[in-house]
This record gives C-alpha cells, sequence and structure tokens, in this order.
C-alpha cells in the first residue's frame, strides 16, 4: 500500500481515481506547519502540495520514504527542487490543468485595470456615483508587452490580439517562425519597456527572472504603462514598482502574486494605483478540478508503471521514444557497473558517446543509467535516475557526452569511458536486433558478449592450456562457467577473457586463479541491476 499525504486544499473530485485506488491510501490534512509535516513526512511515499506549503530543506530531511512530491500546479518554487533531486525525490507538476484559468485571470486583471472596475464597485458600494474619476483606457489598438510567452504568455496574447492589441514578446524559447505563424513581434525586454502600453509577465520566478522588471525598466517605460503580474512575486521588484507608481514613471498595476504569501502586510495590498487578488490564478473549479486529475493518474502511473509525463527534475519516460531506448536504458545501467568494477580506482571523468541513430534521440535518460551504474557500485540503492548526475558532481567527477549519428559499425552503439590520471577504460556496447544487448568491445579488444549476472575479465597472454587450468580451479572452486569469450589483438598476443559463472568467485578463487602463467589481471564484475533481453 502506498501512503500519500495532501497537504494543501486541492480538489478531493479530481483525487478520486487516487483515493478509491486499492494500492493507495490517501491522508488530506491541510493545516500542518513545517514541524508537524517534518514529524509524520517519514510515512509517506508521495505527497501533494499547491503553491501555499514550502517544502523545505528541513522537511525533506525527514521525508526518508518519499518518492515523489507532485505539485498540482505549475510553478514549484515553493518546492526545494535542489534538495529533492539530490535526495533522489520526483518532482512532478501540472503544467496544463491551470492554463486557461490563470490567462482568463490576466485577462480579467487587464481588463478590470483598464476600466477601473474595482475602484468603482467600492466607490459605488460607498454611496457616490461618480463616472468622471474612473475613466477608463481600451485596449484596442494599444501595445501589450509579453514577457515570458509559454501557455499563458501566449494564452493571453491571443486573446489580446482579438481586443484589436500589437503583441510584442521577449522569451528566449519564441522562435521567429512562431512569432510570425502567432502574429506577435520579438522584442527585447527594453524594447518592451519602451513601447508598451500594457505589460504582463508569465515567466517562471528564477534567479535570472527574480527583479527582471526594476527601476532601470520602470525608467524606460511610457507614463501610461499599466502592468499586471499573474505570474510570480519578485519578477516584478515590489519596491521599485511602488516607486514608479509613485513618481508618475507607470501609470497603474494588478497584482496576483506577491514576494510573501500571503501578502497581508505589505503597501501593496493598500496602494490607490496597485488592483490585488490574493494569488487567484488557478482558484477556478475547472483548473483545481484538471491539476488534481493530473497529478492523481500521475502518481498512480509513476508507482504502477514507473512512467513519469510531467518531470521536473527528471528526464521524461514514457511513450513510442521510451519503447525504443528501453534495451539501451537497460544496458547501460549494467555496463555502468561492468565499468567502475573493470576501473581500479574511482574515476575522475566519464566520457560517453553515442553513434548512430540513437545520437537523434534525447538520450539523458541512458546518460543518468550509465552514471547510476558507475555510482551504485558505492552509493547503493541511494543513487537513482533523479540524483545520479547530482551526486556525480558531488564526488568530483565530470562528465562529457558526444553524439555522433554517423553508423560505428553497428546501427547504434554506446561507448562509455571512466577516466583518471593512472588510466582509462573503454566500454562499448550496443543492442542487436534478434539477439538483444551486447557489449561489444572493451578498450581495443573487439568483443561480443550478453552482460550476465556474475562475471570475470582476465587479461593475459594468448598461450595453448591457460583455458584448461583456468576451468580446472574454477572447478575445484566448485564455480561452473556459464559461458566464454576471447577477445586477443594477435596470436599469442595480449589477450582478454570474459567469463559468465553461475556463482559468486571469492577472493580465494581469484587468487588461486592468479597462480596461472600468464594471468595479468583479474576483475570481478557481479551486477545488480536486473537485466532481462
Ligand atoms: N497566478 C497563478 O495562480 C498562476 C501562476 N502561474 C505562473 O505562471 C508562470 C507561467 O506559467 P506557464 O505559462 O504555464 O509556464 P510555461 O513554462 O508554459 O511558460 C513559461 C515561459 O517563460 C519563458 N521564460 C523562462 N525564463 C525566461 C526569461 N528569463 N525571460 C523570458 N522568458 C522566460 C519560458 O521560455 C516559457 O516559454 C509560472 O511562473 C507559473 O507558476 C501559473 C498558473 C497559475
Ligand atoms: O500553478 C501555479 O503556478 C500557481 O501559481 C497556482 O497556484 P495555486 O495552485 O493556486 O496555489
Amino acid at each position: 500500500m502506498y501512503k500519500v499525504i495532501v497537504v494543501d486544499p486541492i480538489s478531493e473530485e479530481g483525487l478520486k481515481s487516487l483515493i478509491d485506488h486499492k494500492d493507495f491510501q490517501v491522508d488530506i490534512n491541510t493545516n500542518l506547519n513545517e514541524e508537524e509535516l517534518t514529524q509524520i513526512i517519514s510515512n509517506y511515499d508521495a505527497l501533494i502540495v499547491r503553491s501555499q506549503t514550502q517544502i523545505t530543506p528541513n522537511i525533506l530531511s525527514s521525508a526518508k520514504n518519499l518518492r515523489v512530491i507532485a505539485r498540482a500546479g505549475v510553478g514549484v518554487d515553493n518546492i526545494d527542487v535542489d534538495c529533492a533531486t539530490k535526495q533522489g525525490i520526483l518532482v512532478i507538476n501540472a503544467p496544463d490543468g491551470n492554463t486557461i484559468s490563470a490567462t482568463e485571470h490576466s485577462m480579467a486583471m487587464i481588463l478590470a485595470m483598464a476600466r477601473n472596475i474595482p475602484e468603482a464597485h467600492r466607490s459605488l458600494q460607498s454611496g457616490e456615483w461618480d463616472r468622471k474619476t474612473y475613466r477608463g483606457t481600451e485596449l484596442y489598438q494599444k501595445t501589450l508587452g509579453v514577457i515570458g510567452a509559454g501557455r499563458i504568455g501566449l494564452g493571453v496574447a491571443k486573446r489580446a490580439q482579438s481586443f484589436g492589441m500589437n503583441i510584442l514578446a521577449f522569451d528566449p524559447y519564441l522562435s521567429s517562425d512562431d512569432a510570425k505563424r502567432l502574429e506577435i513581434t520579438r522584442a527585447t525586454v527594453e524594447e518592451i519597456a519602451e513601447q508598451s502600453d500594457f505589460i504582463t509577465v508569465h515567466t517562471p520566478l528564477t534567479p535570472k527572472t527574480k527583479g527582471l522588471i526594476n527601476e532601470d525598466f520602470f525608467n524606460l517605460a511610457k507614463p501610461n504603462l499599466q502592468i499586471i503580474n499573474v505570474a510570480r512575486g519578485g519578477i516584478i521588484d515590489e519596491e521599485a514598482l511602488i516607486k514608479a507608481l509613485d513618481d508618475g514613471k507607470i501609470a497603474k498595476a494588478a497584482l496576483d502574486v506577491y514576494n510573501n504569501e500571503p501578502a497581508n502586510n505589505t503597501p501593496l495590498t493598500q496602494h490607490d494605483k496597485i488592483i490585488v487578488t490574493p494569488h487567484l490564478g488557478a482558484s477556478t473549479i475547472e483548473a483545481q478540478e484538471k491539476v488534481a486529475v493530473s497529478v492523481a493518474n500521475e502518481i498512480i502511473d509513476i508507482f504502477e508503471h514507473n512512467n513519469v509525463l510531467h518531470a521536473v527534475n527528471a528526464p521524461q519516460m514514457s511513450g513510442e521514444v521510451e519503447a525504443e531506448l528501453r534495451p539501451f536504458v537497460e544496458l547501460s545501467r549494467t555496463t555502468g557497473e561492468i565499468g567502475i568494477q573493470l576501473f581500479d580506482k574511482g574515476p575522475r571523468e566519464l566520457k560517453i558517446k553515442y553513434h548512430g541513430e540513437i545520437a537523434l534521440d534525447d538520450t539523458s535518460i541512458i546518460t543518468r543509467q550509465l552514471v547510476k551504474g558507475v555510482l551504485q557500485q558505492d552509493l547503493g540503492d541511494h543513487v537513482n535516475l533523479i540524483n545520479a548526475l547530482v551526486l556525480l558532481n558531488e564526488q568530483g567527477v565530470t562528465y562529457q557526452i558526444e553524439k555522433n549519428s554517423k553508423k560505428h559499425g553497428f546501427s547504434n552503439y554506446i561507448e562509455l569511458e571512466l577516466i583518471n590520471k593512472e588510466h582509462s577504460i573503454r566500454i562499448g556496447s550496443t543492442v542487436l536486433n534478434g539477439y538483444g544487448p551486447r557489449i561489444v568491445k572493451i578498450n581495443d579488444y573487439p568483443v561480443d558478449f550478453k552482460p550476465e549476472k556474475h562475471m570475470l575479465f582476465i587479461y593475459h597472454t594468448d598461450r595453448p592450456g591457460i583455458v584448461g587450468k583456468m576451468g580446472q580451479i574454477l572447478g575445484e572452486h566448485n564455480i561452473n562457467i556459464a559461458s566464454m569469450h576471447l577477445g586477443r589483438h594477435s596470436i599469442g598476443g595480449e589477450a582478454l577473457m570474459i567469463l559468465s559463472i553461475d556463482t559468486i568467485a571469492s577472493e580465494e578463487t581469484i587468487s588461486d586463479l592468479y597462480a596461472i602463467d600468464g594471468f595479468k589481471s583479474i576483475h570481478k564484475a557481479d551486477i545488480n541491476s536486473t537485466f532481462e533481453t
């Protein structure tokens, strides 16, 4: 039974598939403080949040059994994702469940601000009939600057176009083709500052976007500028905003999000030229149901089928590409395990080469599997696909990836090289049509074997009688040989023997094998990962 805790208010109707599932127990407790959550989190396999609960390193350090944190929404800035990643906890979100609601809320804010609706409403409720003070502005033929042209930004742009607005957009990922097709003009942040009558921000909060709209920006702005933020508090510098409004550098603002939430104690909510809502962008019946359905179904899929659709801190694992890559994924972990056992000391560097068609695919999952295999010998189960690269970095090991879509003898070829100051080792692998995963190269030795659970790699001088002696010693130690492969450069020259054996070879067995004249170095490789062809 998997245990899931829901700590923010989330549609129970949307969570129904999880609540009704026989393999899941769902506890809903939306009143926990940090200390209380820290105390109970080790009981849970999955945690569901919205933006309210801060998932801190403190909580995560106690989350010994937590495998998944699911954000029923988009922004994950309330979750310490780096810390979760280091601990191997998968973070997922529901990236499109609330897009329409946040888009519509942004339009509502623009319209409410342009037409003074909240102020006029308040005035009329207080008994006034003032048609002069609340004269507004049309959107028609005005310029809207969109910073962050993703799902919501483009949704706002499309709706604003239907009001006859011209759209300028800044987003490093907005291609000129897409901009042309969408009839949007790409612009720099400065151009947007200078030319816009309205501005809306729709980026995530990142070190790059924090304070993106600041005093310098407002100094470039037109005095009639009206600006909204339905993305994240902090993208617009709050102090600079108040100053720009007070100094008449810009006209108005509308905010749904704040540096500190709940925003009970800030001049922003009292300012005459700012209209405010308490982070309501995603607060509709429809959005809440959609995000809840999305995280509930994905949690089930992750625990039951290991399928991840909306990973924030891991490569995606589903669909056609995954089916194509699956044999390589399993082979790679094994290759990493073999590699580290053939290497005497810790590597300082890994080089990973992808040759052939596979070079055209997203191979990040394979890279992580190779690294996981390498680290697993020392770090055991702690290392997983989420934290493999972080842990590699922590071990002071760098990695490089080389991709070449030209064939390297095989239609697909993956090579792992482990390097330190003294030496390096290269292991080449492929998946052969009809034959499955194969190791096809060890350093310069061409080989061809299917990795098995227990193997011996013996570097020796090629000479007659050596195999018989080895068979005899293994027999004396009650070790059965399942298969044997030889790679050699020339007759009588240096050679590599690879044995699959049915049981683990003891240190005593290895030391007896060293007595054979011509055996130079012997490495055991015992594979932890389950390996299927
Ligand atoms: N107020 C609310 O209730 C809600 C707020 N949001 C917030 O809205 C924001 C956007 O959400 P979506 O559109 O769904 O995300 P998205 O991921 O579809 O779009 C974000 C866009 O920002 C762009 N971007 C990233 N860094 C940038 C930079 N430095 N400069 C310019 N563009 C940059 C990305 O390229 C991407 O196109 C998020 O911060 C999210 O948390 C989302 C839903 C509800
Ligand atoms: O999805 C987002 O990023 C939001 O900001 C919505 O936040 P909420 O789920 O309403 O707390």
